[in-house]
């Protein structure tokens, strides 16, 4: 989330119609995977639809997607990524601040959270990298889980396209059980994550915004992608980025999450710039294999991990949309959750003015043009998805222009911690800036306690 999409949840929504539907050049060359059973053109039924606490209609998805489907047999439908069995974890002991690698041993770092020994986490078969600025050690993904990702998605997509500008696809689940606690598991243990805060200035009232969940993101920048060995960046090919100010494809400096780590004493020698590549490090081995997965299944590419913790069943996101100018036209967003269960809620945004066309990214057409009684019911009727541990949706389309989402709070624990990843792919530097604004940011520095099964704060 960003503070645009913040706006555009705060503001009513824009009631031009212009910019709704219309493909462009820049738009994804999005392909409907053959396998995808589609719910387009299917009013939900009508048991479905119930009334929360507030007297709200709300439809609940999991009454309308078919959580029964046989998986596709692992050895005859699991998709295999190119250079399979070539693991992304190569041996690596970071860069310094011209990108030279730095030697891997023999480094005196004091680790101001050595109690936290993570080998366990690491693949048996590769050395841990280390970074003299960066106080853990940095984890491969273990190998049995990068294979299973591999071999993912787990089960055929639903395609629910049965409302206005709706075009979504739901894996339930992408990741089988094991593997979606094992990477959840993982990822909250080893990335760093921040509670970010920052001023928001509407009608001349500043407020004090603390961001209610813990953020943090990965991006390698603009004009890059993922890499299938979990390297640095490798610049995309045909993709002409107008007025881009970076001559490189390199992990951008995060001045403010450098200077979070100095201040907490991540950096014992300030000059050195580098930490910000030893956690795109980080992040490129963590993440990398389920981008790839998912760029394959869904014929998009992604340059950015988002990544949200909701600790306790108080952090949430408000309702947004994830349209900012920075994406693209159309963006396709694949959104992962792991460990607890939450919901999900999505409605159309209230739309005046003239109707729009309809037409989905899997090729369908609206079965007439939606009414704006039609929009104003999409509106007024919040969709619930239980979002389960391994559950992928790709929201594509004109679903982001047209409609919010949001996880609210709920009582308790929050099933014990949710972790959220989503994958995006941003096209300038000001998306660049965005994220790292939104998600590092000002605000503290937290770090998983796995004694204490907490989130530890080193601020
Ligand atoms: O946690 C989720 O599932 C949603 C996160 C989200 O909407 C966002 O980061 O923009
Ligand atoms: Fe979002």
């Amino acid at each position: 989330m960003s503070k645009r999409t913040l706006d555009s949840f705060l503001l009513p929504p824009p009631t031009s119609s212009s910019s709704i539907n219309k493909r462009t050049k820049r738009d994804p060359p999005n392909h409907s995977p053959a396998h995808v059973k589609s719910k387009s053109n299917h009013a939900v039924p009508k048991s479905s639809t119930k009334k929360n606490g507030n007297g709200i209609e709300v439809v609940d998805l999991d009454e309308v997607i078919d959580l029964d489907t046989p998986s596709p047999s692992l050895s005859g439908s699991m998709v295999l990524p190119d250079g399979q069995g070539t693991d992304a974890a190569l041996p690596y002991a970071g860069e310094d601040e011209n990108g030279e690698v730095l030697p891997g041993e023999g480094s005196d770092v004091q680790h101001p959270g050595s109690a936290q020994d993570l080998r366990h986490t690491s693949n048996p078969q590769l050395p841990l990298d280390k970074h003299p600025n960066y106080p853990f050690p940095i984890p491969h993904l273990p190998l049995h889980i990068t294979t299973s990702i591999s071999c993912s998605p787990f089960k055929t997509p639903t395609a629910l396209t049965h409302l206005p500008h709706l075009d979504l696809l739901h894996y339930e689940p992408y990741l089988d059980a094991k593997t979606s606690r094992e990477y959840g598991e993982f990822l909250r243990r080893e990335l760093p994550f921040y509670r970010v805060e920052y001023k928001l200035t509407r009608f001349g009232k500043v407020a004090d915004i603390k961001t209610p969940r813990y953020t943090t993101v990965f991006g390698v920048d603009e004009t890059s992608r993922f890499t299938p060995d979990g390297g640095l960046v490798e610049t995309a090919s045909g993709r002409p980025i107008a007025k881009t100010k970076y001559k490189t494809a390199r992990p951008r400096p995060i001045p403010t999450c450098l200077d979070e780590l100095r201040k907490v004493g991540f950096m014992k020698n300030p000059s050195n710039r580098s930490p910000q590549l030893t956690l795109c490090r980080l992040f490129h081995l963590s993440c990398a294999p389920v981008a790839q997965s998912v760029e394959k299944a869904t014929g998009t590419t992604y340059n950015y991990a988002l990544v949200n913790y909701y600790s306790t069943g108080s952090d949430s996101i408000s309702y947004h949309s994830d349209d900012e100018h920075f994406l693209e036209r159309q963006p396709a967003i694949a959104s992962f959750s792991f460990l607890g269960v939450r919901d999900f809620l999505m409605k159309h945004k209230p739309i005046s003015g003239a109707k729009p066309t309809t037409t989905t990214t899997a090729g369908d057409t609206f079965p007439s043009e939606p009414t704006l009684s039609e929009i104003s019911k999409a509106a007024a009727t919040p969709l619930k998805f239980s979002l389960r541990p391994g559950t992928m949706i790709l929201m594509r389309g004109p679903t982001q222009s047209n409609w919010l989402h949001s996880i609210p709070k709920r009582a308790g624990d929050g099933g014990g911690g949710r972790i959220n990843i989503t994958f995006r792919r941003n096209m300038t530097p000001a998306g660049t800036e965005n994220y790292y604004k939104y998600n590092v940011g000002g605000g503290g520095v937290w770090k998983w306690d796995e004694a204490r099964r907490e989130m530890r704060s080193y601020s």
